[in-house]
């Protein structure tokens, strides 16, 4: 494989990968405008693990669709490498919360080989790469496997794969373990972080859980409810799912500044639940 340094953060250098610049997103309805965020500002280094967190329908997903290239915005700038975005392109891959982003005809080895193939990369090369990022999410013994054949992780493990064989700028993803039971959610989570530690990609990640937000990223960026707009950007870099000293304290304080102005508090206040806070459930009281 050899060829990760498009892909990582090996040096040191602090200069800003994306730079959204008051950036205001919106949706053309036969009836309406949908204003999905509003004037949001935010700045991803090389490295970070950038975490886009609030609650349901406060435009993460717009957001990460924006970067992709897939929407456009109404007003702002979105830059990668100091680049405009007018686009889809070959420097970002997206994966999605859907199970059933992979080609259902193709084996896994050939689901990473394909985009690669796409992209123009010599057979024998995208062979060797897809072998190597198939290994790196743990899936040596299921590449020749088909993807109904595998369980919802392993098919999540094949799309992660999948878009860092391609050796991106930055990685974006989607709620990409929402749909996994808690247990499979958690192990994706410490394999994600293994896998930074391993490669130190960029990533732009967007969930609705003020836990998965802490364990996952190194920044947050809190967004406040429709229209999205900035509340805060946080660090988050000590954190892992052994919880440490400080963990708590900043779950509340995320929680506090999503939830402080409602009327009413979310249930689980006062009366901590066994499982952790997601936005959603806590903006629906
Ligand atoms: N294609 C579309 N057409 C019209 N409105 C849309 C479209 N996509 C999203 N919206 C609206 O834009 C707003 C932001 O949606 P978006 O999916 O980006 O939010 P989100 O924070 O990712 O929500 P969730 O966590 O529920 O996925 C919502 O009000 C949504 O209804």
């Amino acid at each position: 494989m050899g060829r990760v340094l498009p892909f990582a953060s090996q040096d040191a250098d602090p200069g800003v990968l994306l730079d959204v610049d008051d950036v205001t997103l919106q949706y053309k309805t036969e009836s309406r405008l949908v204003t999905a965020t509003y004037k949001v500002d935010f700045q991803v280094h090389r490295g970070d693990r950038f975490v886009l967190l609030g609650p349901s329908g406060c435009g993460k997903s717009s957001l990460l669709k924006a970067v992709a290239g897939f929407i456009k915005p109404v007003e702002g700038t979105i830059r990668l490498n100091g680049a405009l975005i007018r686009g889809p392109g070959p420097d970002r891959m997206v994966v999605f919360q859907e199970f059933d982003q992979l080609l259902p005809w193709k084996t896994v080895q050939q689901n990473v080989v394909f985009p690669l193939r796409a992209r123009g990369v010599p057979a024998r090369e995208a062979e060797e790469r897809a072998r190597a990022y198939i290994a790196k999410v743990g899936l040596d013994r299921f590449r020749d496997s088909y993807p109904h054949t595998l369980s919802g992780g392993m098919k999540q493990r094949v799309a992660i794969a999948r878009a860092m064989a391609t050796e991106p700028e930055i990685l974006l993803m989607d709620e990409p373990f929402a749909a996994l039971d808690a247990l499979t959610r958690r192990r994706m989570q410490e394999e994600l972080l293994q896998l930074w530690d391993d490669v130190r990609f960029t990533v732009l990640f967007v969930t609705h859980s003020i836990e998965e937000a802490i364990i996952v990223g190194n920044r947050i960026l809190v967004l406040s409810p429709h229209p999205g707009q900035v509340k805060a950007e946080l660090n988050s870099h000590t954190f892992g799912h052994d919880k440490s000293e400080g963990f708590a304290a900043l779950e509340n304080r995320i929680h506090t500044m999503l939830f402080a102005e409602q009327q009413h508090p979310a249930p689980f206040r006062g009366a901590p639940s066994p499982r952790a806070p997601s936005v959603t459930r806590a903006a629906r009281p």
